[in-house]
């Protein structure tokens, strides 16, 4: 891999592409530990407590909460309301609350690439849930240099959902994933108790945990963020859990939590008290000042609904938890195909340079059933000239191909479907040195 100048994107060649799509094809053939029993996705949304708890789901919302909200945006009561989870009660919140977190954590995450001009080449999520997170960031981890993301969670019912939320996101996403920048990354789930540290998530380099820390017992969480600060030492520890003064501005009552399952819930003064305490504790980070997630307008004064800590490790330090301690399934695996389509293009490119070089446009072939003679060619034919492992190659389609070629020629071969195969033509007037120079000047750059 090259070094590059300005902090973004990564020029990586070829052989790096190829060398890292091999090496997730393995990854991915590696057996789990563990295959989950697959949850019902319809049957858990909205809302993971409610399933959980089915008697919630059921039970009526104060009125205070629906009179505010016919106050501010002038509509009654929605199903949402019937949720046990206020914030989430997206009218609040422009975008979801949810959604800014994640990108939160995507511009803090941004920023530290750009500042310590180094790869945040392992990236785990603790306690990730329906994996919302990593939803939210896929489509950045080639800025940040990622190709490894692990994430972590307690509840195997969770966990179901959030990798299976996560391959139809990846799917669906596919083709603008394919034209980003970056090398595949393989997503790798695991079923967990994050009290325990586990040497695999010591490797690597961001850890982030958001609205975790409040499921769990006080001593607990506090024992959780310490293990990660003390034993695990990511380079960046990012952690975020509910700001309670902000319970005012969804009508709660003080003292109230905002989610059933909810152990402890911290004010201002007791977050930012906990993050003073660990800053003494663990000189070697350090620790900024809590930043607040979700503002809404009128409620300036109490900051935002979420405050999260952000933790960047000051010098080279390295965890001393031995290898072996690996307390963790692996549960789920899949792959965020970044970059494919660059890849894609240039070895089309290659496999197209060495066709032409190796094949004889000859007399007796040509056509004459057009406007001028012209050669027809199966583009099958050209592809066997493809030089990558066919887990790779065996994804670039014909027909893409074909588009790839007529735009890496400049047109100056055309698309030719009429003889029932994905072909392309070739002019008699066309001189062949001339494609290949053309095609030569149209490398598409990383
Ligand atoms: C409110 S959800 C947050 C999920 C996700 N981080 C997000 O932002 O959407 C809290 C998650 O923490 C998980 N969790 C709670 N205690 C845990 C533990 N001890 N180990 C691992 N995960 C835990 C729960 O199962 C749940 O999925
Ligand atoms: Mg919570």
């Amino acid at each position: 891999m090259g070094t590059v100048d300005d902090g973004w994107g990564a020029p990586y060649d070829e052989l790096t592409y190829i060398d890292a799509y091999e090496q997730l094809e393995m990854a991915l053939l590696e057996p789990l530990d563990r295959v989950l029993d697959k949850a019902n996705v319809e049957e858990f949304r909205p809302k993971f407590k409610n399933q959980q708890n089915p008697k919630n789901k059921y039970k009526k919302k104060m009125s205070a909460d629906e009179e505010w909200k016919n106050v501010v945006y002038g509509f009654g009561t929605t199903e949402e309301s019937e949720l046990s989870d206020h914030e989430s009660r997206k009218h609040y919140f422009q975008p979801p609350l949810q959604m800014q977190r994640n990108s939160f954590v995507k511009n803090v995450l941004m920023s530290f690439k750009r500042s310590s001009g180094m790869d945040i080449t392992r990236l785990a999520v603790m306690g990730c849930g329906e994996m919302s997170l990593e939803k939210g960031i896929c489509e950045y981890l080639g800025s940040f240099g990622t190709i490894n993301v692990l994430s972590v969670d307690i509840d195997p019912v969770t966990l179901s959902v959030g990798q299976q939320l996560l391959e139809k996101y990846l799917n669906f996403h596919g083709d603008v994933l394919a034209a980003e920048t970056g090398l595949p990354v393989l997503m790798r789930s695991y079923l967990g108790n994050i009290l325990e540290p586990d040497h695999r998530f010591a490797d690597v380099d961001a850890i982030v945990s958001l609205e975790v820390v409040e499921h769990i017992p006080l001593e607990d969480a506090k024992k959780f963020v310490n293990n990660v600060l003390g034993v695990l030492m990511p380079r960046i520890f990012i952690f975020s859990t509910p700001n309670h003064e902000y319970n005012a501005v969804f009508g709660m009552k003080p003292g109230e939590f905002r989610h059933d399952d909810h152990k402890f819930e911290m004010n201002r003064k007791e977050f930012s008290d906990w993050l003073e305490e660990l800053s003494v504790r663990f000189p070697h980070y350090q620790i900024d000042k809590p930043h607040y997630i979700g503002m809404t307008n009128g409620y300036e004064d109490l900051s935002g609904a979420s405050q999260a800590a952000v933790c960047r490790l000051q010098s080279d330090l390295n965890t001393t938890l031995p290898q072996n301690v690996t307390p963790y399934e692996t549960v789920g695996h899949v792959a965020c195909r970044l970059g494919s389509r660059l890849v894609a293009y240039n070895l089309v490119r290659d496999a197209f340079l060495e066709w032409l070089e190796k094949t004889e446009f000859r007399e007796s072939e040509l056509r004459k059933d057009g406007y001028t003679p012209y050669w027809s060619f199966n583009v099958a034919h050209i592809l066997h000239h493809l030089h990558a492992p066919v887990s790779f190659t065996s994804t670039i389609d014909e027909k893409v191909a074909s588009k790839y070629i007529q735009g890496m020629s400049s047109q100056k071969v055309f698309l030719d479907c009429s003889h029932g195969i994905n072909g392309i033509g070739i002019s008699l007037y066309q001189p062949k040195e001339d494609l290949i120079a053309t095609v030569r000047k149209n490398a598409m750059k990383h």
